[in-house]
């Protein structure tokens, strides 16, 4: 039965996954498994991952999850206090943004990439409210590779809802979500295989 229920949460897009203050919604199979697997491999290959850095207690982290930055040109972004100048689009990146922008019907002129290697690599509590971005617009989170789990917790009184987000799958995530909720790509000890995550960004020129 908690089966049955968590699998239509999972599967049907119409549904709201949180019960207030945001609205996020999941897409399964927005892309095919041969298509996610060669996106996945042409994103692996075609883009310059470099570390993350963040400051964490005042000391400057670098991460094993890699990334990149893409953007319009003047799409630079601040977030940890590190500024980054984006890369150019590549026409596989320009496919999936489409198929963003057809799911909620708002155009991005940015994206950031992770890329996590395995199940050790995660991405800890934050809400995406960077001052860059436009606070109307939604985020649109595209996944692939690995399945990995991705929780949401209310900043007020700590409600969490999680979700699997596999791969080829999309999750929108609409104001004012980020301005009531973190989120967080939990660790594993499960999944070891690697995962490219996307999330497509208006940031406000
Ligand atoms: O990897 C994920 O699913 C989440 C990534 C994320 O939250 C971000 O890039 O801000
Ligand atoms: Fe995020």
């Amino acid at each position: 039965m908690q089966t049955e229920l968590f699998k239509q949460i999972q599967t049907d897009p119409k549904i709201n996954l949180l019960p207030k203050d945001g609205v996020a919604h999941y897409f399964q199979g927005i892309f095919d498994d041969v298509t996610s697997d060669l996106l996945y491999q042409s994103l692996l290959s075609s883009l310059d991952w470099q570390p993350d850095q963040l400051w964490m207690f005042g000391k400057k982290v670098v991460t094993q999850r890699k990334v990149a930055w893409i953007g319009d040109s003047g799409c630079s972004y601040t977030y940890s206090g590190i500024k980054k100048e984006p890369q150019a689009w590549t026409p596989e990146l320009l496919d999936i943004k489409s198929k963003a922008e057809e799911l909620v019907q708002w155009k991005f002129n940015s994206c950031l990439l992770n890329l996590y290697h395995n199940g050790n690599e995660g991405m800890g509590w934050h809400s995406d409210d960077e001052i860059e971005l436009n606070q109307e617009a939604p985020i649109v989170s595209i996944s692939f590779g690995a399945t990995r789990k991705f929780a949401f917790r209310h900043k007020r009184d700590r409600t969490r809802v999680s979700l699997f987000l596999v791969s080829g799958s999309a999750l929108a995530m609409h104001a004012p979500t980020q301005e009531f909720w973190q989120h967080s790509l939990l660790k594993t000890k499960l999944s070891i295989a690697p995962r490219i995550n996307l999330t497509f960004r208006a940031i406000q020129l």
